[in-house]
């Protein structure tokens, strides 16, 4: 069980949320493995040709494999319910549907056709620079990244780490420590913040520290597809 009422009051504080042990370490491992079976996949990014940092991912094709189906579908009502939360807070009419199938049906309809779940490789020296997953007008505003190696044994350095660019004041940085099978749950952009005078809007990246040795893989669902 998922204890979404903490998520959602860590969300609301600190645009991020970790909830522990998401995958076994089995499914963690099989995951990994997914990596590199080429067919499964619509293309193939290495970071370093584009200056998003250094290391790779792959983003999956339709059909996703069942178990990710399963998850993306899965964690979407929940954050649903937090997001549409934030809508109201930060005084947005539009709200988001209650499943993830008609969400991509509206996507779909906007042309933002493409599945945008992914997995990461990375290796000693690797990196991910601080950014934001937008893939055209529509962002579902919550998306989770799921480690898939053991930090300490797998792999050393390569923190997951998230900045706030707050209106007119300086940034703020959060490290998110995650064990295997970890997911951290975290803002793609903008999220409402509470201020004195009322609520104002913060502007969330978020990236991967260098990795000082071993092989990092990470699952990343993203619930808007792209365009
Ligand atoms: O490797 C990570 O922890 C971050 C992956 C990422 O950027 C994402 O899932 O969108
Ligand atoms: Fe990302």
């Amino acid at each position: 069980m998922i204890a979404w009422e903490r998520v959602g009051e860590e969300l609301d504080a600190f645009g991020c949320a970790v909830i522990p042990g998401l995958l076994a370490l089995d499914d963690c491992r099989a995951a990994a493995a997914l990596y590199e079976r080429a067919n499964l996949f619509r293309s193939r990014v290495v970071m370093e040709r584009h200056g998003f940092g250094r290391g790779e991912y792959q983003y999956f094709s339709y059909p996703l494999p069942a178990p990710l189906e399963a998850l993306r579908s899965n964690l979407y009502p929940p954050l649903a319910a937090i997001a549409n939360r934030w809508q109201a807070a930060l005084g947005l009419d539009a709200r988001f549907p209650d499943s993830h199938a008609e969400y991509l049906a509206r996507c779909h309809a906007a042309g933002q056709v493409k599945p945008t779940p992914l997995l990461l490789r990375y290796r000693a020296g690797d990196y991910n620079c601080l950014h934001q997953d937008l893939y055209g007008e529509l962002v579902f505003p919550l998306q989770v990244a799921v480690l898939l190696s053991s930090p300490g044994e797998d792999f050393d350095g390569g923190e997951f780490v998230l900045t706030e660019q707050r209106p007119r004041m300086q940034s703020r940085a959060e490290v998110v420590p995650l064990k295997q099978g970890d997911a951290v749950v975290f803002a793609v952009n903008q999220r409402p913040v509470n201020g004195t005078r009322g609520v104002y809007r913060v502007a969330m990246r978020h990236g991967v520290s260098r990795l000082r040795s071993g092989t990092r893989h990470t699952l990343g669902i993203i619930f808007h597809d792209a365009g």
